[in-house]
């Protein structure tokens, strides 16, 4: 049978921070693996430290120690280019606060990630933009869309460049019950019909309850 690594693991990972000369212990050895395909929700009190473990599993911070692995690849034998093109092939990113890029259109915004990757293709963003509701929006800058329609268009650009897993930290954190419940489904049918693999922080235990699995972070742990 193939043994075929998983596709995010991470092993003992600790992260602490120094403020005002105390020392703030985030993650105390957290442990947690997700397959090709996967949804995983995490969840977990405000300040638990679900947004630096997500940093720490894109790359985009390093731990105090353990390990994170994409694919069988350690993170920290990457230098940051390496772990920046790691990135750019493999994961998508959802943030709670949308981060589009003000002076790009929502077409634009939505094919900045695969154009970076090498692998933009305009078919598959208009495909993705009607799914999800902006084919008549692509020309409006993000100042002319509305929170859900921003965090379509992150959505859509997490999604562009076909990428391996998705991140997503709070993603609708920022929007009304009802809005949060269309963005999110739509994401999910979105992240299915890809083959990616989805980890998502949420404080919502009524949408985490949506993915496959959920776990919780607290006290700098994971627990099921
Ligand atoms: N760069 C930093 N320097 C100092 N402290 C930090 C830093 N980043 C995070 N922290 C602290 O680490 C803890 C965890 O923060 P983090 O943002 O990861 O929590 P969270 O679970 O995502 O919270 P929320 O649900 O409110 O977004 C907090 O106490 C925060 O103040």
């Amino acid at each position: 049978m193939e043994n075929k690594p998983a596709l995010l693991s991470a092993r003992n990972i600790r992260r602490a921070f120094t403020s005002a000369g105390a020392r703030l212990e985030v993650l105390r050895g957290v442990d947690l693996s997700l397959r090709h395909g996967e949804s995983l929700a995490l969840t977990g009190e405000s300040g638990s430290g679900k947004s630096t473990l997500v940093h720490i599993l894109a790359g985009l911070e390093l731990p105090d120690a353990g390990e994170v692995e994409i694919e069988g690849t350690p993170l920290n034998r990457l230098s940051e280019a390496g772990r920046a093109r790691l990135r750019r092939e493999t994961i998508g990113i959802v943030f709670q606060q949308f981060n589009l890029i003000p002076s790009l259109d929502a077409g634009a915004n939505i094919a900045f990630q695969a154009r970076l990757a090498g692998r933009h293709d305009p078919d598959h963003v208009t495909r993705l933009a009607g799914r999800l509701g902006l084919a008549g929006h692509l020309h409006k800058y993000p100042e002319e869309l509305s929170g859900g329609q921003q965090q379509r268009v992150a959505i859509g650009r997490a999604l562009a460049a076909r990428p391996a897993l998705i991140l997503a930290d709070e993603p609708t954190g920022n929007l009304d019950e009802a809005t949060a419940d269309e963005v999110l489904a739509l994401m999910l049918e979105l992240v299915a019909e890809a083959g990616a693999a989805l980890l998502m922080v949420t404080h919502s235990v009524r949408l985490a309850a949506r993915l496959d699995r959920q776990l919780q972070l607290s006290r700098g742990r994971i627990f099921a």
